[in-house]
């Protein structure tokens, strides 16, 4: 990796080494030392030192920009996408000190509604939180243990487009309290060992975060905005004979292939929509894709994280996270701010109203004109 490009080079061929351009292309592989407190941080003393990027690094590049999307009321989605073992709970949970995405962003939401609170603002906060998994096509709600068999439904609601009916959505005053959802929805996770990772998920979890800001906007009116953000860790895109998986495993990974290609049909079809062409996007075929619909096509700022394992025998596997990265990087979506829809229907009746006492004035004004 150097500056925003990552090269790949197959040391079994003579081919040209294939490089692709991001906004970022992190590298974690070496080049950092544990400190006191377990921390990963860059080694300055090692080669590979000043390009180690660290969990802080991503969150500052990444993170933030999600974090002030929230406070603008923009929904944002992250989603990561990558090989089992290959760093995707790293970089969007973490491992103990070594926080990633979602723990900062949490975090740094409550600290920032505390330091407004103490400035006076009369500003009322609310934050909620979610957590499913879709394994097998199947919905669980991993905040309800007693999800009935089958699964939760995915609906379709006119405005908000797909969502699982019945998804317990819990309302949340603390980061203590989002660790501890967030730990209560991670023991219900479908987590099976393979021979390559021996945490691998095996299922896709989404975790759905609700910020609302109530207040009473400059005209006296009572106003709200609301932003989802959506933290989608995909399952590993392992290749059965690498992973060494048989009978039940065997056939997760085929449910799980089954969605990752329907996204990847997905944002292919996005990404030649984005270069004018009119390709219908199959977001119906898996649960997955009907659930990052808005996410994909719609109202929302989106990030994807591929992971990619650094190691020669899976040059393929790396080599297929670029392209499918590649790829989406082509796709736009289009993102406004969530208003309170009450605040905005008052807004357009305003209007409204205006335009209506205006010709009604030009009508008078013409008439008085002709009767003269
Ligand atoms: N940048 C990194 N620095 C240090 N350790 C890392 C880094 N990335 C990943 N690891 C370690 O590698 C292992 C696998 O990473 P992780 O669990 O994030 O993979 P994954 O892509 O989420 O896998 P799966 O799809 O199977 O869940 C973990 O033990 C993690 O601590």
């Amino acid at each position: 990796m150097t500056g925003n490009t990552t090269k790949i080079e197959d040391p079994s061929s003579t081919d040209e080494p294939k490089k692709f351009t991001f906004d970022f292309s992190y590298w974690s592989h070496d080049g950092c030392k544990e400190e006191g407190n377990g921390y990963y941080g860059p080694d300055t003393s090692h080669a590979n030192g000043k390009k180690f990027c660290d969990q802080m690094k991503v969150y500052n590049e990444l993170g933030v920009g999600v974090l002030e999307n929230a406070w603008e009321g923009y929904n944002s989605t992250l989603f990561a996408y990558g090989q089992t073992g290959s760093g995707k709970s790293w970089s969007m949970v973490g491992y103990g000190v070594n926080k990633g995405i979602v723990p900062l962003y949490c975090e740094n939401i409550f600290k920032q509604i505390e330091e407004k609170k103490a400035g006076g603002e009369k500003t009322e906060y609310e934050v909620t939180f979610s957590m499913l998994e879709i394994y097998n096509e199947q919905i669980r709600d991993l905040l309800d243990s007693k999800t009935r068999k089958g699964g939760l439904k995915c609906r379709q609601h006119p405005k908000q487009g797909f969502y699982a009916e019945g998804l317990k959505i819990v309302p949340v005053s603390s980061y203590v309290d989002i660790e501890a959802k967030t730990e209560e929805g991670t023991r219900n996770r479908t987590v099976a060992s393979t021979a390559m990772n021996a945490t691998s998920s095996r299922a896709h979890t989404i975790v759905g975060i609700t910020f609302v800001q109530k207040y009473i906007n400059a005209a006296g009116e009572e106003t709200a905005k609301t932003s989802i953000v959506n933290l989608v860790d995909l399952a590993g895109s392992e290749r059965a004979e690498s992973t060494g998986a048989t009978g039940d495993r065997l056939k997760e990974g085929a449910a799980i292939n089954q969605s990752l290609s329907c996204l990847g049909n997905c944002i292919a079809a996005l990404a030649d929509n984005a270069g004018g062409k009119k390709t219908r996007v199959p977001y119906r075929d898996s649960v997955l894709t009907k659930l990052l619909k808005n996410a994909l096509g719609g109202n929302s700022k989106t990030i994807m994280i591929a992971a990619l394992s650094p190691a020669d025998i899976n040059y393929d596997e790396t080599l297929s996270t670029l392209r499918y990265a590649d790829r989406a990087k082509q796709i736009k979506t289009k993102s406004s701010v969530n208003e309170d829809p009450t605040a905005q229907l008052i807004r357009e009746l305003q209007e409204e109203n205006e335009r209506l006492k205006e010709s009604n004035r030009i009508w008078k004004s013409d008439h008085n004109h002709r009767r003269r």
